[in-house]
């Protein structure tokens, strides 16, 4: 399916609203895990192209993000765009220099949160912090304002002396973000970095990564496998499928390709009652999950739909129905993705 939305096409603009310039360009980007032959017990492992000939444009200043269900290559190719994994194949420019040959100079362009940091877990908050800090460069005197500055960006003061490994699991990717943020670098790599937390801390890392968008034109790169922050915090968004970028625009512009449709969902108390025509006509247009049957319809066939399904004897049978707007999943679903492992809240 062509989506029209592809890298070279979508046009990207500063929050300014004035053109930039890339900051990240990737071409051809290949990754293929071998697989393995079934032995003693183990089970055999397919041969997997983790990621599948990926091209992107990511600009100076944008909050970039790769979205896509568990597997689709998400955290393999950031972890070959922060210069941790070589490529099989396949070009990467970051900030003009290239990472394929030079990979050991990411640790000076961008600050790297992967999924887990348990490098740290035997420091302090404050010292993990100020370590990172000065590992960046900066003078202990410096380091040691920045530590105090970003633990009071974050609401960390309480928990500075704590090390790491007697934090919850919410509080310790607080306190790695942290260490991520100290020592400034043009480009921030996040991978998945509000996972495990309460919303309070969720505000304060976008905050934080709004703050160093905003005012010192930092450009983030943001895996994400939550749709409702993909819409929220994402300037533009890639979405992976299976190694590859299967569409790339604002979220709103992706959302587009799905304006004329609606979802309708219905819960079914037990099983669905297929002898009744109005339900067996749905039958096969529904994604089912148990007893829950979802379906992307044309406004009008929704509102026929919904008009038949509560209007006659299917009504008795279901225990809850919703009709919402598309979002980024539904746009997800009409591109051929498999949506399992997006999350929804
Ligand atoms: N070290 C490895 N060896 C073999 N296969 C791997 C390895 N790392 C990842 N894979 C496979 O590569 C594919 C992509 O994995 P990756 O971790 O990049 O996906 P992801 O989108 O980040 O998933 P998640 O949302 O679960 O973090 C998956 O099929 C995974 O099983």
């Amino acid at each position: 399916m062509s989506t029209g939305t592809g890298v070279a096409g979508a046009a990207v603009r500063t929050p300014s609203g004035a053109p930039s310039r890339a900051a990240c360009r990737v071409r051809g980007l290949v990754k293929a895990y071998p697989g393995r032959r079934a032995r003693r017990g183990r089970a055999a492992v397919a041969p997997v192209r983790a990621v599948d000939g990926v091209d992107l444009d990511v600009r100076e200043g944008e909050v970039f993000g790769l979205l896509g269900p568990n597997g689709a290559g998400k955290s393999t190719l950031v972890r070959q765009l922060t210069g941790l994994l070589r490529p099989d194949a396949g070009s990467i420019d970051l900030l003009g220099h290239d990472l394929v040959r030079h990979p050991e100079r990411a640790a000076r362009l961008l600050a790297y949160l992967g999924q887990e940091s348990t490098a740290l877990d035997e420091l302090t908050v404050a010292l993990a912090t100020e370590t990172t800090a000065r590992l960046r460069g900066l003078p202990a005197a410096a380091a040691r304002g920045e530590r105090d500055a970003v633990l009071g960006e974050l609401g960390l003061e309480e928990l500075a002396d704590r090390p790491l490994a007697h934090l919850s699991g919410g509080q310790r990717r607080l306190a790695c973000f942290a260490a991520a943020l100290a020592g400034p670098r043009p480009v921030l790599v996040l991978d998945e970095p509000t996972t495990g937390m309460d919303p309070v801390a969720r505000r304060a890392v976008w905050a934080a990564v709004d703050r160093r968008r905003a005012e010192r034109g930092a450009t983030v790169v943001l895996v994400t496998h939550n749709v409702i922050e993909a819409e929220t915090v994402l300037d533009r968004v890639a979405v992976l499928d299976r190694g590859r970028v299967i569409a790339c625009d604002t979220p709103a512009g992706l959302k587009a390709l799905v304006a004329d449709e609606v979802r309708l969902e219905l819960v079914w108390r037990a099983e669905p009652p297929l002898q009744l025509a109005e339900v067996a006509a749905l039958a096969g247009q529904a994604r089912r999950h148990g007893s829950r049957w979802t379906l992307r319809l044309g406004a009008d066939a929704a509102r026929t739909a919904v008009a038949s399904i509560t209007g006659g004897p299917a009504f008795a049978a279901l225990d809850d129905f919703t009709l919402t707007t598309p979002s980024l999943e539904d746009v997800y679903l009409a591109l051929g993705g498999r949506t399992d492992g997006l999350v929804k809240a």
